[in-house]
């Protein structure tokens, strides 16, 4: 056994190869009008429409005849390369089942898609047209999120089969059922958030010459997959993941298939990317790295020389910036510290996360790099400052976990419609810290418009996005156990504490990958902190699991496939980082624009008030109104009865006047003084009762002349509120939609302003 020793030297081979609301009515009383004239008045103006977004859910169940869902389906990207179908020759399950010869195989999404919010319809090559059910059978649904969107477009069963056996034990998979999964790929990857699944892989390192004990891993002869052997073999073992690479594979097919796809996302799209190697000691978890770490150099500045190269990308700046840290004892260092290179040992950094979530560690040294070759110096110089120990497993064993962090920021002019702006609209200048990027002049317009026979020059408003993307290459201390390494003392302390926090991160990834809510223990270890905005969600991620597949080592590497079983299930959403600063002119403008909406808001609000305030006095004008020619129209009845009272007596008076006039005619005849009193009484009685006939008849057409006025007065003041209250509400209606344009406008336009 080796003497356990801490040392600090260089362990950094030679880069490999560099790639890539009726009731009663109420009687009519000038009150109850008032009131029931008040219930029409029109509601108060505020109401707020809130639309809310759908997601589609849906869980995929086994179909009656082939679906098997023992296990959970994984999103997958469109971005993960699908796989090639499992030829009929190799559906053999080394694991102890055969897969039918009908089973399908690979799937395709009929055309158009056909989805409703209970079914899934998809054409299977071989059996046609199946139909996925959204409740599961076993009572373990498999979700999947289908994003309207994104499902108008065509979808594919990209890795078929892959997802639903993919990550766990095969043993019991294939026996009575069909493999069988489906993917449904986005149709946008550039503008939305990718959902997807952590991208794993099984790399299986290479044994000296010297071993030639039997193997207790090997690929299996299905693709993609890891089978237990060897005389122990009894439970028939057998793994699927994303990939599984063989002792021969070299670490350029290990990138190109697991994280080159990553780096083009941090570099083209500004998304996050967390790439972790994670084993037991000695398994070649640096060696992996390095060599992803000297291939993703050369792809970032590939990409960085195309941005810059490109004559129509001249006016984007990019900048590469590295830091490096290990995590050691629970100690996070900076490993570019160049007080650590002295022998000093750095005082240990801290940890701080913003409101926001965003872990920000402060003092950590960052370095522009330039080159590949300034970079893989950088590299050179951190890992020669990492803490690294003697074991009996390994000599140079890493005794933490170190993340190299490389940023790639990039910066891009464009006018307010998105288009690109013209190179000497740019200004730059570059210098240790990074690039300075500031927007100058004016903006050739190149529409065509052609004045004085030369390009229209005009004053446009312009933009400035940066996207600040980052790549962690995370190579995890191993875990290890004291039976193997005979560790003692510090070493041994050391693997409690690399065992401890790969525990927390196991746990952290058991959690996520069970997608339940709840607490989410990343305080429990700097390493689970550290990589919480990765863990969290806002990072590609991918993690090659690294095993030997010597014998004596079985347990040790099952424990690993077990971890990268459990990681296959985490799914993360990285979106663009990207930040938009306005000229200055422009922010001027969008700064007096909002100021004169706000001015134009404030007072659209009082004349509404005021509106408001003179409808609801018109409004009460016309309830009085209405109740006043009430008054008037019983009055009318009164006198219409006075009238026809009068008009009876009037017909008597006349008849006895007659009477008089034929008795008058006898008087002659009848000499009698007595008759001729009496006669005379009559006249006079008769001549009174005229009298009183003729003031009626006055009385009554000068009732009929007040009560005509008193109904005109009254409709027209009817008229005129009427008129006055079509008016505010036609002003009102005005004033809504003039409000609605201008904040739609702006809304339209969102401004950003730092
Ligand atoms: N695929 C491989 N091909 C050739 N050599 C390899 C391979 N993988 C690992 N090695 C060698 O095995 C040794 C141990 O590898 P490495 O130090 O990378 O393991 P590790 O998993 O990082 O160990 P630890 O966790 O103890 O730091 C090194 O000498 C390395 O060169």
């Amino acid at each position: 056994m080796n003497t356990p020793t801490t040392t600090r030297k260089s362990h950094l081979p030679t880069p490999g190869r560099v790639s890539l609301n009726n009731g009663d009515q109420p009687s009519a009383t000038p009150r109850n009008v008032r009131k029931s004239m008040m219930s029409q008045l029109p509601a108060p103006l505020s109401s707020t429409a809130h639309s809310t977004s759908k997601i589609l859910q849906s869980s995929i169940a086994n179909s009656p005849n082939k679906l098997n869902t023992n296990t959970p389906i994984r999103k997958q990207s469109k971005l993960q390369a699908p796989s090639p179908s499992l030829p009929k020759s190799e559906r053999k399950c080394s694991a102890g089942g055969t897969i039918p010869e009908s089973a399908p195989t690979a799937l395709q999404l009929t055309s158009p898609l056909s989805v409703d919010d209970r079914t899934v319809k998809i054409n299977n090559k071989q059996s046609g047209e199946i139909t996925l059910q959204r409740s599961s059978l076993s009572g373990k649904s498999i979700g999947y999120t289908l994003n309207p969107k994104r499902s108008s477009s065509s979808g594919t069963v990209g890795k078929a089969a892959a997802r639903k056996g993919t990550g766990s034990v095969l043993k019991n998979n294939y026996r009575n059922s069909k493999m069988l999964s489906l993917s449904l790929s986005a149709s946008s990857s550039t503008e939305t958030d990718i959902e997807e699944a952590v991208k794993v892989c099984v790399r299986i390192r290479p044994l000296p010459d010297c071993h030639s004990e039997q193997r207790a891993w090997s690929t299996g002869s299905i693709e993609q997959t890891i089978v237990r052997t060897g005389p122990d073999n009894n439970d028939n073992h057998s793994y699927r993941f994303d990939n599984v690479f063989g002792e021969e594979a070299t670490t350029d097919q290990v990138y190109d298939t697991m994280v080159q796809d990553i780096v083009s996302s941090v570099c083209r799209q500004g998304r996050n990317g967390t790439v972790f190697t994670y084993g037991q000691t000695s398994t070649g978890k640096t060696y992996t790295m390095h060599g992803i770490i000297s291939s993703a150099a050369r792809d970032i500045f590939n990409f960085s020389e195309e941005d810059r190269s490109d004559r129509d990308r001249k006016y984007l700046l990019t900048c590469v910036k590295v830091s490096c840290m290990e995590l050691y004892n629970e100690d996070l260092r900076d490993l570019l510290d160049r007080g650590i290179a002295g022998g000093d040992s750095s005082s240990g950094l801290a940890i701080k996360e913003d409101r926001r979530g965003n872990v920000q560690i402060p003092n950590l040294t960052e370095r522009v790099v330039k080159s590949v070759e300034e970079l893989l110096a950088v590299l050179s110089e951190a890992d020669n400052n990492r803490t690294v120990g003697s074991t009996a497993m390994n000599e140079r064993s890493s005794r933490s976990h170190t993340i190299f962090r490389i940023t790639y920021e990039k910066k891009e002019a464009r006018d307010i419609c998105g288009k690109r702006v013209q190179s000497r609209s740019v200004v730059s200048s570059e210098n240790d810290t990074g690039v300075e990027c500031t927007l100058e002049g004016l903006m050739e317009d190149d529409s065509g418009d052609k004045e004085n026979g030369g390009l229209r020059v005009k004053k446009t408003s312009k933009k400035m996005v940066t996207t600040v993307s980052t790549l962690n290459l995370v190579d995890l201390a191993g875990s290890e156990s004291v039976r193997h390494t005979g560790a003692t003392g510090d070493r041994q302390k050391e693997g409690g504490k690399i065992n401890q926090s790969l525990l927390t991160l196991s746990t952290v990834l058991v959690k996520l990958g069970k997608r339940e809510p709840g607490h989410i223990n990343y305080r429990d270890s700097k390493l689970t902190r550290i990589l919480k905005p990765s863990l969290a969600g806002n990072a590609r991620m991918a993690a090659i699991c690294c095993i030997t597949p010597l014998m004596q080592f079985q347990e040790e590497s099952k424990s690993t496939l077990d971890f990268a079983s459990r990681t296959m299930l985490v799914t993360t959403n990285a979106s663009r980082n990207e930040t938009v600063e306005y000229d200055d002119a422009l922010v001027g403008n969008f700064e007096k624009e909002i100021e004169r909406l706000k001015t134009e808001t404030a007072n659209a609000e009082k004349g509404q008030q005021k509106l408001a305030l003179s409808l609801q006095e018109s409004t009460e004008q016309i309830v009085c109104l209405m109740a006043s020619i009430e008054i008037e129209k019983s009055k009318v009845s009164n006198l219409e009865k006075q009238n026809y009272e009068f008009m009876m007596q009037v017909e008597e008076l006349t008849l006895l006047n007659e009477e008089l006039k034929a008795v008058e005619k006898t008087k002659s005849i009848y000499t009698d003084t007595a008759l001729l009193k009496s006669l005379e009484d009559l006249k006079a009685q008769n001549e009174n009762l005229q009298k009183k006939i003729h003031q009626l008849v006055e009385e009554k057409s000068h009732l009929e002349f007040r009560l005509m006025r008193e109904v005109n007065k009254a409709e027209k003041r009817k008229d005129a509120a009427l008129e006055k209250r079509k008016r505010f509400k036609n002003k009102l209606g005005d004033m809504k939609a003039r409000l609605r344009e201008d904040i739609a406008g702006t809304v339209s336009h969102p401004i950003v302003v730092d």
